[in-house]
């Protein structure tokens, strides 16, 4: 069933690209018609960039995205950046709990709903993230947590239209560390229960993506797995040849 789901290759630039990466990026718009047939692509730069890139990719096979918001539509908070904000600049799609500001900014998953629902006001896709720490993997609670986390960050009413569920393994992000692709097959399998249980049809056509070191080595054997829609790539999305590779290593 779920083989009828599109599959996103997303890049995090995280805090990474000054404007000369707009060279990067239009190689990356460049070689997009060339695996156009096996993805939708999807790159989400630092938010400095976003409208920039957002003007290049007009018409283009690449859309561009944010990788945080803040939940309220305006007022006194200095230095965030509200989501109507980032879709006007052309963000079409925004990373929320992502572990790295779960962690660094101390995100609960109350907030990181929060966020999803900000994102839908301003009319653009919520990339939810949620995934396990070594410790919590090491104490056989990988399913608990993610169980928790999805409960807890996902809006009531997700619609595979505006919702995209990202699986990061906290220990696999940046560390060139994988979970095995029977791993794999089993935490989305889990994940896709727990979307079809409480959204029904919406959650069967959701997409779950897998993030954590995804190479343009590894992305073939990762893609192919169950359930497994796409893949969320931190590093690996910084060089056109690689994220493009990525994205021809889908099924
Ligand atoms: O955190 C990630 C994407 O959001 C994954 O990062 P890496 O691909 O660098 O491991």
């Amino acid at each position: 069933m779920t083989d009828a789901i599109r599959p996103l290759i997303a890049g995090n630039w995280k805090m990474n690209g000054l404007k000369a990466a707009t060279a990067e990026f239009d190689a990356m718009l460049t070689g997009a018609a060339d695996v156009a047939a096996k993805a939708d692509l999807l790159v989400c730069p630092p938010a400095t960039l976003i409208a920039a890139f957002a003007d290049k990719a007009r018409g283009k096979k690449v859309a561009v995205g944010a990788q945080d918001c803040h939940p309220k539509v305006s007022g006194a908070h200095t230095g965030d950046i509200a989501a109507e904000m980032l879709a006007d600049a052309g963000a079409s799609g925004i990373i929320v709990g992502h572990s790295e500001r779960r962690a660094d900014h101390g995100e609960s998953d109350l907030l990181v709903r929060q966020k999803a629902e900000a994102a839908w006001r301003a009319g653009v896709t919520a990339i939810v993230c949620v995934g396990e720490t070594q410790g919590q993997r090491d104490a056989g609670q990988t399913l608990d947590i993610l169980r928790g986390q999805l409960q807890g960050s996902l809006p009531d009413g997700s619609r595979a239209a505006n919702l995209i569920v990202a699986y990061e393994p906290v220990w696999a992000i940046g560390t060139g560390l994988t979970p095995t692709a029977q791993d794999v097959e089993q935490i989305h399998g889990f994940i896709r229960e727990l979307l079809t249980s409480r959204f029904s049809a919406e959650g069967a056509k959701m997409r779950i993506l897998y993030g954590g070191s995804v190479k343009p080595s590894n992305a073939a054997e990762l893609m192919a797995v169950a359930n497994v829609n796409g893949a969320l790539v931190g590093g690996a999305s910084l060089k056109a040849a690689d994220f493009l590779a990525i994205a021809k290593g889908c099924p």
